[in-house]
């Protein structure tokens, strides 16, 4: 019978061991090679294609069963995606999820047992004021995960920034800007870090998730 410690083998994963210790060290990260190229173009692709198709709708405050719509609040439109119905792309996508996922219980013990994902379109001028993800009633959200898909040709000066909220040594609050260029991806603790999405002056495209425990 494999020992305890054999169950636990795994192939050290340079880009995860990255992730985790900047996670450990200011509760988020940010990847720009999360997400292999092909898989980013899939998913803008695919989300597209879902957005022309009107599959999207507003997206509301609240947990899923209580949802309220609230504009001044949140302006983006979203998709949420049913991993037992999956495209290819999906799949890649989930693939890499899945792995980051397993590869967390097993280094850090996390317990993620579940997930959920959307696509989200923040139409120009849209926003989402300052929050915490778990301000949604999911008290089993631990990570945050946003992968941005906009096209090739963003730009900083096309806003649409993400804005953490972080505290310094001292405990006072500075906040740190990070641009939605294509194939980002940021993690960060979901129970810890409010944030907001500022405006853009163009269509602003994503694929938002949470890794849950329970
Ligand atoms: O798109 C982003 O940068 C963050 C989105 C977000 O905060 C959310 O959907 O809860
Ligand atoms: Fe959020």
């Amino acid at each position: 019978m494999a020992g305890l410690a054999e169950q636990l083998e795994f192939e050290e994963n340079p880009v995860y061991e990255q992730l985790i210790e900047d996670i450990l060290r200011d509760g988020y990260s940010v990847m720009d090679n999360f997400f292999v190229a092909e898989t980013v173009v899939g998913l803008r692709a695919d989300l597209l294609n879902k957005y022309e198709e009107d599959q999207f709708k507003k997206a509301a405050i609240g947990n899923r069963t209580n949802e309220i719509i609230k504009s001044e609040i949140r302006g983006d439109f979203i998709l949420w995606m049913d991993e037992a119905k999956i495209n290819e792309v999906q799949g890649q996508f989930f693939k890499s999820i899945n792995d980051f996922s397993v590869y967390l219980n097993k280094t850090c013990f996390l317990g993620i047992l579940r997930k959920e994902f959307h696509y989200a379109v923040y139409p120009e001028g849209k926003f989402y004021k300052r929050h915490l993800d778990t301000f949604q009633n999911d008290d089993c959200r631990r990570l945050s995960v946003v992968c941005y898909l906009n096209e090739d040709d963003w730009l900083p000066e096309h806003g649409g920034e993400l804005v953490l909220y972080l505290q310094d040594e001292n405990g006072k609050e500075f906040a740190k800007s990070i641009y939605p260029m294509p194939g980002r991806t940021v993690i960060f603790e979901s129970q810890k870090i409010e944030h907001e999405v500022k405006p853009a002056n163009r269509q602003r495209l994503s694929i938002t998730g949470w890794l849950k425990t329970r």
